[in-house]
């Protein structure tokens, strides 16, 4: 699935597509060469001027309209990214706004041709084509600040990140510096993609993985599972929200060693709320560092998870100490899910 706002076209203010579009009526006009007396002669070039700017301005504004996706006809997931980015509710106004500027522009077009073929006074004719070039002005203008609000969300939406929806996805957690990007490298393809995307303040940073028929991706969202719930705004918790239409498994790191610069007794509050927020998925939790961790530290979170029935596993994400046995063990949580969409999708076939 490709980025779903990547064909959004760059949107014109209303003043660029007047002048576009009276430029365009001007030289239509000046190309064509009416036939008749001078009344018929009058009606068919201001019946061309109405109708050349009524396409064009109709044309415009219809390529924005053709070219965002509805945000109904979205996946939860992006529904959920575009709320978070750009506020899903003014998004959806703006569009509402440009469609009913069609139609008016539209009705307005059939209104004045008919005035127009029915006047038999060249000035009246005049006039009747500037009316009309006034009132799509104004149409126009009305609509004005949502096409600069489209053009704001356009700037922001076209480098959301390209997240397969179909791929089984792995969100990793934990403090800044914990090593999450290190282990989200050691987790993917040995020559990762990592894209980084703007995504609140910070980036998202995305990687696949690949063994044979087996496909995951792994996501890191720093700035949204790093912190206490209490200290998130509305917006981040909104972006949680999306990443729980994603997620399939939460790997969930501890740095043991501190060296992240968060106390171990911070790292495991901020593990007890991601686990209650995150209630009901599976969870693998990795004890990170390893290597220059103390081994009380280490024993501590260790403990402090036994006894809340959450196994653990010990690595060292930078020298893949405890990779292998973390890939199995994301492996015997995935695998069963994929084989039952492969099994489904046999079945289809099959059928
Ligand atoms: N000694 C040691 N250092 C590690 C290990 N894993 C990561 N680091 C170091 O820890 C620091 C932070 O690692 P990152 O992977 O950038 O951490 P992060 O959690 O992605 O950080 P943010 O993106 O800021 O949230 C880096 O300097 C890494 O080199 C490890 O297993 N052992």
């Amino acid at each position: 699935m490709k980025n779903p706002f990547e064909k959004m076209p760059t949107i014109l203010l209303a003043d660029e597509i007047i002048d576009k579009a009276f430029r365009r009526a001007e030289k239509a006009a000046s190309a064509f060469t009416p036939r008749g007396n001078i009344v018929s002669k009058a009606r068919q070039r201001e019946e061309l001027r109405i109708r050349t700017v009524s396409n064009v301005i109709r044309d415009n504004l219809r390529k924005v309209l053709n070219r965002t996706p509805g945000v109904s006809t979205l996946p939860s997931f992006y529904q959920e990214l575009l709320d978070t980015l750009v506020d899903k509710r003014m998004f959806h106004k703006a569009l509402a706004s440009i469609n009913w500027a069609v139609k008016t522009i539209r009705t307005l077009e059939e209104r004045y041709v008919e005035k127009v073929r029915y006047s038999r006074d060249p000035k009246e004719i005049a006039r009747l084509r500037r009316e009309f070039y006034g009132r799509v002005a104004s149409i126009l203008k009305d609509i004005n600040d949502n096409l600069e609000y489209l053009n704001k969300a356009r700037d922001v939406l076209k480098d959301m990140p390209v997240i397969d929806l179909d791929l089984p996805t792995i969100v990793i957690a934990g403090h800044p510096n914990v090593g999450k990007s290190t282990l989200l490298r050691r987790l993917t393809n040995a020559k990762p993609e990592i894209a980084t995307y703007p995504f609140t303040t910070k980036g998202i940073n995305v990687g696949q993985f690949e063994e044979h028929w087996l496909r995951y991706q792994v996501i890191d969202t720093p700035g949204l599972l790093d912190r206490p719930l209490s200290e998130r705004n509305e917006i981040e918790r909104q972006a949680i929200l999306a990443l729980k239409h994603l997620g399939k498994l939460i790997i969930y790191i501890f740095d043991p060693s501190e060296y992240c610069g968060y106390p171990i007794e911070e790292q495991m509050h901020l593990f007890e709320e991601v686990y209650r927020e995150f209630g009901g998925f599976p969870f693998i939790v990795v004890l990170n560092k390893t290597d220059i961790a103390n081994e009380d530290k280490i024993r501590e979170v260790e403990e402090f998870l036994r006894e809340r029935g959450v196994e653990s596993l010990r690595i060292a994400a930078e020298k893949g100490l405890g990779i292998e046995e973390l890939k199995k063990r994301v492996i015997k949580i995935i695998k069963p899910e994929m084989e039952a969409i492969v099994h489904n999708m046999g079945r289809i076939e099959g059928e």
